[in-house]
């Protein structure tokens, strides 16, 4: 393992991306993604019609241009961007809800890093805050933190950002967007993230940043030209206050 540090930041808040930076890409690619693909026919003909999932019906349609999809077209769009990964909101809604029964039963556990609870629970000690940026769904965000497979880790974290409250997290807006809501001035805030792109979309926002990349990766050490560690202990993080 590297013994390579980034920082120092002196900051208000740290905003987590999860795949790839708190948890397993692997976990994600290899365990989450296929449980709610195996089960998306299922889901859509089962809950299509459902008036509590009329939200997601309507991005769906919106989506296609085809205001009058039915329950097997729709199962075939949503395999379709799970299989492109495509980080659309409505994908992300139906992976959460799916994914709800399998947190539920103990089938599935988010994947988190053995460093990052005592991480999280330093900087808590330090005043400084701590959210969750993803763009798997807010339910899905919850879930996995409280069914984490280190325990329930949610009272370590103040909030959870995804597409629907943040934007894209490619986008520079999106983490104006983060900044406003948590009530911090964008140097204040340090982004951790496992894609150069996000990274540098945080830059562009005044953010600072710093890159996760585990060991093991196959994309490799670096993320784009942003400090980058291999864990986050090794990251130097102070409160501003
Ligand atoms: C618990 S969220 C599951 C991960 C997910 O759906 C995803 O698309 C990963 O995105 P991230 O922004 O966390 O890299
Ligand atoms: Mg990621």
């Amino acid at each position: 393992m590297s013994a390579v540090t980034a920082g120092p930041f002196a900051v208000d808040a740290v905003v987590l991306d999860i795949e790839g930076t708190v948890g397993s890409l692997a976990h994600v690619q290899e365990v989450l993604f296929p449980y709610a693909r195996e089960r998306l026919a299922h889901w859509t003909a089962e809950h299509w019609d459902d008036p509590r999932h009329a939200g997601i019906r309507r991005e769906i349609r919106e989506a296609t241009g085809d205001p009058a999809l039915g329950a097997a077209a729709a199962a075939a769009v949503l395999g379709d961007w799970s299989d492109q990964d495509l980080k659309t909101a409505p994908l992300k809604a139906v992976q959460a809800l799916i994914w709800a029964d399998g947190y539920a039963d103990g089938s599935l556990h988010g994947h988190v890093y053995p460093e990052v609870p005592g991480v999280l629970a330093d900087w808590q000690q330090a005043g400084i805050a701590r959210y969750v940026y993803s763009s798997g769904a807010l339910a899905a965000q919850r879930d996995w933190f409280a069914h984490s497979d280190l325990g329930d880790l949610s009272a370590l974290l103040d909030g959870y950002f995804d597409l629907t409250t943040a934007g894209g997290k490619r986008e520079p807006d999106s983490y104006r967007r983060i900044a406003a809501a948590v009530g911090a001035e964008g140097r204040s805030v340090l982004f951790l993230s496992d894609v150069d792109a996000e990274l540098d979309a945080a830059a562009a926002a005044g953010w600072r940043t710093a890159g996760v990349r585990r060991a093991g990766d196959p994309r490799g050490t670096a993320v784009g030209a942003h400090p980058t560690v291999d864990s986050l202990h090794l990251l130097r993080v102070t409160s501003t206050r």
